[in-house]
């Protein structure tokens, strides 16, 4: 249970502001998080690494001389925007380039390849790397497909000791890509954890049960075990690990590795030290040396009780990095060097960039403005109506916070629409600008997803033309295949695709065969609505729920429930201000 908490939508900001107030030493705050208070040396690779709130250390606390040079913190359990991360890249680059990581999570994945292509637009040179450390989340053969979980701290520490040994961007990213092929972790979870406010946790284990293979969001264990001793927790962990040998370790004999027994959240350090008394064991007797063992909570969730064993196969190069000094708010190891001479602050300004300016609109562009601003409210209203709901949905096999994304997203995106629209912007900028709120606001996988949705229909709308059934579908059709583009999934897969591609094409055969859009878009949406449905019935191949895929049978797929409900809600708007039907 997460006690004490304000407003449990401010809850990761004002963390964030506590964080930073105690850490001064360490940290400056920067727009979308921190990063170091001493600046990136000049000239160094910059290590920015970043996920969600809730699983502190990770990731501000580790910000310091030896880790990272900046992190950027996304809302509980949500990724940061792409936005977010562009802001703390550019305060923390040294000039040599910026290194984005994170745990290998779709929101992830997105917002910080985002980043990463706006900061290579505007000179900075960015390159992204995900960890895939947890053994429970795909097979080997499947290996890319892997989550990150405690592994992130030891790969993040490899490429951060490289940068800070002075070599060049790629050679860091090839340092971090050997890292994460040599780091492997396995958890078990004996309860939930509870999001702020949340009456619940988001899932149980039965009493003298626990969960094996858990993730660091709430996310159900892939099997269930009976409770396990002390020692034979330690072995099941040991024994998952040594059967999965990465690539040029043959045998476990006569290596040596970092190892991390990290815990999740409420389980005591005592109870950590009796397991880790059994792993010890247990990897001498396979003979592997364990080099600057680490027992404690580094990357956790919220009040999860679970633990983890991370081994990284060392080779002299990464035993190097793994040992070299570190000094951050949670992680300090040796003595670091007296820091060098700090590269200039970039971070701009807050709106200090560029001015804030409507482009042109043509007045029948405005008219249709204000039937967007209209349908960007309906779906605020929407979604708030059934924001619970959506978080239930998300829980059975994700980990529940997609009510409260689709909330941020949804209630930011009304807000800038309608300022723009006040300011006389055609139906183009004002989707625009509500895209960019969405994408800013919610940061996780919904929000760059339905940024990307409303960023195309509103290039397809433009700011001169009246918008006729004909660019509506268009738009619609090209926020379709951009989903797919950038998010990788295919129909079938039980993510929104699977009610976006028979949205879009219903909508465009309406169209093609002359009805208006009202009309149209009703039919798009019944079809949506039997789609969505229908994604009960699907195993979910892509995101969050992909390794509880049995789990979410009988549920349909959150993202694609709320889509169908958003663009019936739409369609009420189309009917009212058009007259169309
Ligand atoms: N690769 C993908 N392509 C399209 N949609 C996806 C993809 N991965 C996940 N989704 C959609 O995102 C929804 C989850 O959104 P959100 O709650 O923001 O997720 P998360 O918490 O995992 O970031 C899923 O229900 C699914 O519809
Ligand atoms: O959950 C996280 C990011 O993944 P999403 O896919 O955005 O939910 C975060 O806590 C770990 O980085």
């Amino acid at each position: 249970m997460t006690r004490l908490f304000n407003d449990p939508a401010a809850f990761a900001d004002e963390a964030l502001a506590g964080f930073v107030a105690a850490h001064r030493r360490w940290v400056r705050p920067v727009t979308g998080g921190v990063v170091r208070a001493g600046g990136t040396p000049a000239g160094q690779v910059a290590v920015v690494i970043g996920g969600g709130s809730g699983h502190y250390p990770a990731f501000s606390g580790l910000v310091g001389a030896g880790l990272a040079h900046g992190a950027a913190v996304g809302n509980v359990f949500a990724s940061p925007s792409a936005q977010q991360i562009r802001t703390v890249a550019k305060a923390a680059d040294g000039g040599a380039g910026v290194l984005l990581m994170f745990g290998n999570y779709a929101g992830d994945v997105l917002h910080f390849g985002q980043a990463a292509d706006r900061l290579t637009a505007e000179g900075v040179r960015a390159e992204t790397f995900a960890v895939t450390d947890d053994i429970s989340s795909a097979p080997a053969a499947e290996h890319t497909k892997r989550r990150g979980i405690a592994g992130d701290l030891p790969v993040f520490k490899a490429a951060s000791a490289a940068a800070e040994a002075g070599l060049p961007l790629d050679e860091v990213i090839a340092v971090a890509a050997h890292a994460n092929a040599r780091t492997r972790s396995f958890g078990i979870a004996f309860s939930g954890c509870t999001l702020p406010g949340a009456g619940q946790p988001l899932f149980t284990v039965p009493e003298g049960r626990m969960a094996v293979g858990l993730g660091i969001h709430g996310e159900p264990g892939i099997g269930e075990e009976a409770l396990p001793s002390a020692d034979r927790a330690a072995e099941l962990l040991v024994a998952s690990l040594l059967n999965e040998l990465p690539d040029g370790v043959d045998a476990p004999r006569g290596r040596r590795a970092a190892v991390i027994l990290n815990g999740l959240g409420s389980v005591k350090y005592e109870e950590l030290f009796v397991v880790y008394h059994r792993v010890a064991q247990l990897l001498e007797e396979a003979g592997v040396t364990a080099v600057e063992p680490e027992v404690g909570e580094l990357v956790t969730s919220f009040d999860m009780a679970g633990v983890s064993l991370t081994l990284t196969w060392l080779d002299e190069r990464l035993e190097t990095l793994w040992t070299a000094p570190a000094d951050t708010p949670a992680y300090r190891k040796g003595a670091v060097a007296a820091p060098t001479e700090p590269a200039a602050a970039a971070e701009p300004a807050e709106g200090a960039e560029t001015e804030d300016v409507i482009p042109d609109a043509t007045p029948a562009s405005r008219q249709a403005a204000e039937t967007a601003a209209a349908a960007l409210r309906v779906i605020a209203a929407t979604v708030e109506e059934h924001a619970d709901a959506l978080g239930r949905i998300d829980a059975v096999a994700g980990d529940g916070d997609h009510g409260i994304g689709m909330l941020r997203g949804a209630t930011a995106a009304d807000t800038a629409a309608r300022t723009a629209h006040e300011r006389g912007a055609g139906a183009g900028t004002v989707l625009h600008r509500a895209a960019d709120a969405w994408a800013d606001r919610a940061g996780g996988t919904s929000g760059a997803l339905w940024g990307t949705i409303l960023h195309a229909v509103g290039d397809a709308l433009g700011d001169t033309e009246r918008p006729t059934a004909a660019t509506v579908s268009a738009g619609v059709t090209r926020a379709c295949d951009e989903v797919r583009r950038i998010g990788g999934a295919q129909v079938g897969d039980k993510t929104m695709v699977d009610v976006l591609v028979p949205f879009a094409d219903t909508l465009a055969v309406e169209t093609a065969a002359g009805a208006r859009t009202a009309a149209a878009w009703d039919r798009a949406a019944t079809a949506a609505t039997t789609a969505a449905a229908a994604t009960a019935d699907l195993l979910p191949q892509m995101g969050r729920a992909r390794p509880h895929a049995e789990k979410s049978l009988g549920t349909p797929d959150a993202g694609a429930h709320s889509l169908a409900l958003i663009v019936r809600a739409v369609h009420g708007v189309l009917t009212d201000t058009t007259g169309e039907n």
